[in-house]
């Protein structure tokens, strides 16, 4: 076709062009031959420190009490705080066909850049493309055993990174987190944008920070202000799944290295959202 008559419908055209739009598709990254991974859930916010590791950690705890065997990926290669949270200290193991994922307590299997570090205190430095490589190479390298569903904890926002990780890993579905300290309607646009260029579905929304609940009481006092979520959820037709409250118990988990324990039905309904998903 020449490009006097050309639709801009590269799908049903096989011209390589100079306007060929590349389908985000074709960056997508093998995984390694002896991985057996059913599910990719994507954990998105859209800055750093909004509870995005703590929610993958959860959604990982929740759905393997449900019987299945879940693993995380942890692609937040400058801030890998997934160890810590699962209280994992030994070192990835390799062997000749590849690297292992550790594993804990209750069975999760877990890859970060923190396993591979002599010294886990030690900060990645690393420059974008060098950090989405290492990326790439948990999902390419790391032999992931009859996974029902991984999560991937991704790099904060919707820089080079992330879009990269995005390119590079077929996820099946994207789960945002925010707070309400955050620009909300901004973020979750953005985070929309995102998705919807790569194709990718978005199972919802959960809200980290949400609240705080009076121990006597049992009141719940929003101390940001009131969630403006449910507004920008309801302009992109996306689900609430869940609001956790800021909760000094949870703190407390994350620094024990005990995330495992964790009681609570905050995140129950996005385990659903997320087992409902063929
Ligand atoms: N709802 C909460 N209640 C109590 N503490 C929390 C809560 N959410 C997060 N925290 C605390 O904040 C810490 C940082 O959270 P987390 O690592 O999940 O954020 P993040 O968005 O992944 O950050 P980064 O992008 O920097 O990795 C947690 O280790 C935990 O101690």
């Amino acid at each position: 076709m020449s490009e006097q008559n050309c639709t801009h419908d590269c799908s049903s055209c096989g011209e390589a062009c100079p306007s060929r739009q590349a389908d985000p598709k074709d960056f997508l990254e093998k995984p390694h031959e002896m991985s057996r991974i059913k599910k990719v859930i994507g954990v998105v916010s859209g800055k750093g420190g909004v509870g995005k590791s703590l929610v993958t950690s959860m959604l990982a705890v929740l759905l393997n009490r449900r019987g299945y065997h879940t693993a995380v990926l942890d692609a937040d290669i400058t801030g890998p705080s997934i160890p810590k949270v699962f209280g994992i200290k030994e070192r990835a193991k390799a062997i000749p066909a590849g690297m292992l994922p550790s594993r804990t307590k209750t069975g999760v299997d877990i890859m970060s850049i923190n396993l591979l570090l002599n010294d886990e205190t030690e900060p990645v430095v690393w420059r974008g493309p060098i950090i989405a490589g290492a990326v790439k190479q948990f999902w390419t390298d790391v032999i992931w055993e009859d996974v029902d569903y991984m999560f991937v904890d991704m790099p904060p926002g919707t820089g080079d990174v992330p879009l990269t990780v995005f390119q590079s890993i077929p996820l099946d579905g994207i789960v945002i987190v925010t707070s309400p300290q955050e620009l909300v309607g901004m973020i979750v646009e953005k985070a929309v944008n995102m998705a919807k260029t790569m194709n990718i579905p978005i199972v919802g929304v959960v809200e980290n920070m949400s609240y705080v609940e009076c121990p006597d009481c049992g009141r719940k006092l929003f101390v940001f202000g009131e969630s403006r979520l449910d507004e920008a959820a309801a302009k992109h037709g996306l689900t609430v799944l869940g609001r956790l409250p800021l909760n000094p118990d949870i703190a407390k988990l994350c620094d024990a290295g005990d995330i495992e324990s964790f009681q609570g039905e905050w995140l129950n309904g996005a385990a659903d959202a997320i087992e409902a998903r063929q």
